[in-house]
């Protein structure tokens, strides 16, 4: 998979080079380009955005420039991603749909918006997806393309070393994980709960998806209506 950020604070993307991600990239698993949208500026102050029509607070992101730079970064395969509040839920299932695309590129546009018309002119030769990845408002969209990237490229075969931990995903089942506990056994005077210690697989089991059950219930009880016909046995629905 190739991913291509275009955003005015390349900076902003180094941490993509570090940890599993620069693992990854060095393994050749993915391979990133990240791209100054100031490249593509004419005029001498390399200016990016302008007033926008309507008037109105802040300033939108000229489509000239934007235009130029999506013409250079995307190719045939491309699928664009546009982050804005105003976009899609990014969600675990969408997170596996671009898992699976040749080419990603992300615009990182300022709140205020890029030019509609950037959008528009792209649909028609690409998917383009306006994602939002929750509901509060950033500056910029850089610190959403971390995000998503990051939860992208965890999916793919080979990032995460233990395969196990992709799969048993929390919202891999439609629940939020349950709780998780490590050694020592007793810390603080907490004890850890002594299903988790006995052995039997089958009793964990049970004991981990119960949890699941009742956190998803106490926090997102939104998801458990989400959850395909038949998810739920007669054990869950005692609970
Ligand atoms: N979910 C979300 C996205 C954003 C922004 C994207 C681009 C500028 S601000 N804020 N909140």
């Amino acid at each position: 998979m190739r991913l291509d950020v275009v955003t005015i604070f390349p900076e902003y993307l180094d941490p993509l080079r570090a940890a599993l991600l620069g693992r990854a990239i060095d393994r050749g698993l993915i391979e990133i380009g990240v791209h100054d949208l100031r490249d593509w500026t004419h005029d001498v102050h390399r200016a990016v955005d302008d007033a926008p029509y309507g008037g109105g607070p802040g300033m939108v992101m000229k489509p000239q420039v934007w235009g130029d730079a999506l013409d250079d970064v995307c190719g045939e395969r491309t699928r664009l991603v546009v982050p804005t509040p105003a976009g899609r839920p990014f969600t675990q299932e969408l997170a596996h749909e671009y898992a699976a695309e040749q080419h990603l590129v992300f615009a990182c546009g300022r709140y205020e918006g890029i030019d509609q018309r950037v959008i528009d002119d792209a649909a028609r030769r690409m998917p383009v997806d306006e994602v939002s990845i929750g509901d509060y408002v950033l500056v910029g969209g850089e610190a959403a393309v971390l995000v998503m990237v990051e939860a992208v490229v965890r999916l793919l075969p080979g990032v995460l070393g233990n395969a196990r931990s992709a799969e048993e995903d929390s919202f891999s089942d439609g629940l939020l994980e349950g709780p998780s506990y490590t050694r020592p056994e007793v810390w603080r005077e907490l004890a850890v709960p002594e299903v988790l210690r006995s052995g039997n697989h089958a009793l964990i089991d049970r004991w981990r998806r119960d949890r699941a059950l009742e956190r998803t219930a106490e926090r997102r009880p939104e998801l458990l209506s989400r959850l395909p016909e038949g998810s739920l046995d007669k054990h869950d629905l005692a609970l």
